[in-house]
């Protein structure tokens, strides 16, 4: 990154040589060569051997100089609302490493070449939000993640760093060793994020005693699908631990729903599209003398992130989903095809993955993207949990050092 330009540029001579390239000066051995064009209505800069561009107007407000953006709170100072919208640099040179715009009025920007590079449209639409090992059962098992211990996990940031390192690779993660008590579930949680309140409470315990109208509290079967899709931003994480089971059967059911929507994105195209743009309802309903609740959330089944078309939440919940009444009749029958083959790439029986939860043993999942459900059961089965906030997770595990979302 050794570039060094010696020569600024004014506008009349920018017009009669439109396109300059720097001389690049290696010095040692990591250098990059850089070349910048100024157009009518964007800098473009080609670094590392990317060519990127950038608009004039986003230059002036990334500024990063004092006056424009306080570095010690992370936040802007420069008013994007009086930028000229037709602003332009009056004298742009790149030195040390570091393109250098002066603006008409005076005011100097000063960019360091990587972090344009780190920033750009260009450099983010090739890369993903999100680092993730997609899985089907096989997957899962053969790479053998290994599970915290709760002692540790409590007490060494380095245990909860690789906790949360398996749990934004694979969407699944586990402590073991856990107190089989509210209290130490909840603690487990609070190490790591904030606890999201909900109609179901902050912590939560159930058994089947239909205590609300909803079929978790039963004993029946519940197949694949992902929790709280009846909000407006659904729940990011919920957390099960299930201080006891007293009969048979109740294994739990984990598919990582992306890996599903992959099989999909690749099979048919138009399929995963529709997924991705169709609007869907999902409600809950509830109406007892204890609990009044009519919640309605919007959304497609796949939120897919438009610059970089990364798949970044799944609301599937075929118990939950409403009536659909906003799309046409011909999209209505495309969208339950491209819904039927989503739902054949869930249900595969290769891509599921059974656990029993045992009292000690803690799950935490991403409820975005990885979908449970479990087996009917017999007897006495108590589980407790609550869901988490998506934000606080993946601030703890940025602020670790973690590559959870660039
Ligand atoms: C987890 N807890 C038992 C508290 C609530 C269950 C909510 C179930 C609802 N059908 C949904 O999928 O969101
Ligand atoms: O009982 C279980 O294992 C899970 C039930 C369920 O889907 C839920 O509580 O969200
Ligand atoms: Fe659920």
């Amino acid at each position: 990154m050794f570039v060094r330009l010696s020569a600024t540029l004014r506008p009349a001579l920018r017009r009669a040589q439109p396109s300059w390239r720097p001389r690049t000066q290696s010095r040692g051995c990591a250098a990059k060569s850089a070349a910048v064009h100024l157009h009518q209505d964007c800098l473009e800069l080609s670094y590392g051997g990317t060519p990127m561009r950038f608009n004039y107007v986003w230059l002036r407000d990334h500024c990063r100089s004092a006056e424009s953006f306080n570095s010690s709170t992370h936040q802007r100072n420069v008013d994007t609302g009086s930028i000229e919208l037709s602003i332009r640099p009056d004298r742009t040179a790149v030195e040390d490493g570091h393109l250098v715009l002066t603006w008409p009025g005076g005011h100097v920007s000063k960019y360091s070449l990587s972090w344009l590079a780190e920033n750009s449209y260009e450099v983010s639409k090739q890369r993903t939000v999100h680092q993730r090992i997609l899985w089907n059962s096989d997957i899962y098992e053969s790479a053998n993640v290994p599970s915290a211990t709760y002692d540790k996990f409590m007490s060494c940031d380095d245990e909860m760093k690789k906790f949360l390192q398996n749990y934004l690779l694979y969407g699944i993660a586990f402590v073991d060793e856990v107190p089989a008590t509210v209290e130490a579930t909840q603690e487990v949680t609070q190490r790591v994020s904030l606890i999201r309140e909900t109609t179901y409470g902050g912590m939560w315990c159930f058994t089947s005693d239909f205590s609300r109208g909803d079929s978790a509290y039963s004993q029946l079967a519940l197949d694949r699908h992902t929790d709280t899709s009846y909000f407006q931003e659904p729940c990011g994480i919920q957390v099960f631990h299930c201080l006891k089971h007293e009969g048979t059967g109740g294994r739990t059911l984990l598919v990582d729903g992306f890996y599903a929507a992959e099989q999909v994105r690749q099979k048919s195209p138009e399929n995963f599209e529709l997924l991705a743009t169709v609007p869907i309802r999902h409600d809950y309903i509830e109406k007892s003398e204890s609990h009044q609740n009519h919640m309605t959330g919007i959304g497609p089944v796949l939120s897919v992130y438009p610059w970089n078309n990364e798949v970044y939440l799944m609301r599937y919940n075929n118990y939950d989903r409403g009536v659909i009444n906003t799309v046409p009749h011909d999209a209505v029958r495309r969208w339950y095809v491209a819904h039927r083959e989503l739902t054949t790439e869930l249900r595969r029986p290769e891509n599921e993955l059974w656990v029993k939860l045992t009292p000690g043993k803690v799950i935490f999942i991403d409820n975005w993207r990885v979908l449970h459900g479990r087996e009917s059961f017999t007897g006495l089965r108590q589980l407790c949990g609550c869901y988490l906030t998506r934000d606080d997770i993946i601030s703890t595990a940025r602020c670790l050092g973690l590559p959870a979302l660039s």
